[in-house]
């Protein structure tokens, strides 16, 4: 506990290890003046190899936590550094990640894993509206807001996150293109894809819930991961895929498609006929916009009569 920020010290208790990242760990914590639960991502800077990258990573994802407001993206309270730390205080999500969920259940139930891919699509998709990409979308970085399987997610760990700035791409293109060489057109329709990365990412993340396996892994066949991912090939095990929609399926291949300009975009993905299912819809958003909030907004207000109102029963009695 002396390593950490006094600050961070007087107002938070520290407790065990809940979660392991590749540049941190996340552990529970208590507001020392309420009790409440919350979690703290530290994040070593050491990890990163240069300086110049760790501030400008770490300050780019403070920024970003910040600015966003999304009920399926993360919340942070507060935000601490030492000279080799920093210290994330969000919000604790009961339900821990995604990665042990789908772990524990081998594979989730069909209407569950819509449920959370469409909650995933809206949190991108806002992103995106903002011109920020996520770039690290995982199993690890989704997180669920209960033990139940009918939960509200949180896309987190803004790490790799990129916003999208005014490229020199942009600006180059206003000029007169008559003296500019065929490559930096041909580039540019790459660079404008960059936002499919997520869209590729959430494809990988939908195959893991739907086949409690990932679609490229070392263990699978003579090719390396990265042979398989360039090549686009993944294999739907029968014996986990045969309960596995057609629509469901469908969406995964559409997503998992090698040219970026040819990937079913987040926009496209939200419109597929899976994701038309009123059902799911309306749970997904009494999640996202749960009433109860705008209520007690309500109950504070002075009642107009005496009190809830009376209802009253056949035989005459009150209530
Ligand atoms: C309830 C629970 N566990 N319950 C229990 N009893 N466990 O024993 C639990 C809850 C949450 C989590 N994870 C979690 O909160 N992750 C997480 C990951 C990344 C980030 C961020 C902002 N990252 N930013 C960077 N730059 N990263 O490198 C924030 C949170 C794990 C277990």
């Amino acid at each position: 506990q002396s390593s950490l920020p006094r600050e961070l010290r007087e107002k938070y208790l520290l407790t065990r290890r809940i979660g392991t990242g590749v540049c941190g760990e996340v552990r529970l914590a208590f507001q020392r003046s309420t009790c409440r639960k919350v979690a703290v991502k530290i994040i070593n800077k050491k990890n990163f190899q240069s300086e110049g990258m760790a501030t400008r990573n770490a300050t780019t994802e403070i920024e970003i936590l910040q600015r966003v407001d999304h009920p399926c993206l993360i919340k942070t309270e507060d935000f601490y550094q030492t000279d080799d730390s920093y210290y994330i205080v969000l919000e604790l999500m009961e339900g821990g990640e995604l990665f042990h969920r789908v772990k524990s259940q081998q594979q989730l139930q069909e209407n569950v894993a819509k449920l959370y891919f469409y909650q995933m699509l809206s949190a991108v998709q806002y992103l995106h509206s903002n011109g920020i990409i996520h770039r690290d979308l995982k199993p690890e970085n989704i997180l669920l807001s209960s033990q139940e399987d009918v939960c509200l997610i949180k896309v987190t760990d803004f790490n790799q996150s990129r916003i999208l700035e005014e490229s020199v791409l942009m600006r180059t293109l206003c000029g007169t293109p008559s003296y500019l060489a065929p490559e930096v057109f041909t580039q540019a329709s790459t660079t404008g894809y960059s936002l499919a990365v997520d869209a590729w990412s959430l494809g990988v993340l939908l195959f893991v819930c739907l086949g409690g396996y990932p679609p490229f892994h070392e263990s699978f066949g003579d090719k390396s991961v990265t042979d398989q991912i360039i090549l686009g090939e993944f294999t739907m095990v029968p014996s986990k895929w045969r309960h596995v929609s057609d629509q469901a399926k469908d969406v995964v291949r559409r997503l998992l498609v090698v040219d970026p300009s040819k990937r079913m975009s987040i926009e496209a993905a939200l419109q597929h006929a899976w994701l038309q299912d009123q059902g799911m819809l309306e749970t997904a958003h009494r999640l996202m916009y749960p009433p109860g909030e705008d209520a007690a907004a309500v109950s504070m207000q002075e009642a107009p009569s005496g009190g809830p109102s009376k209802r009253k029963r056949g035989d005459g009695d009150e209530e």
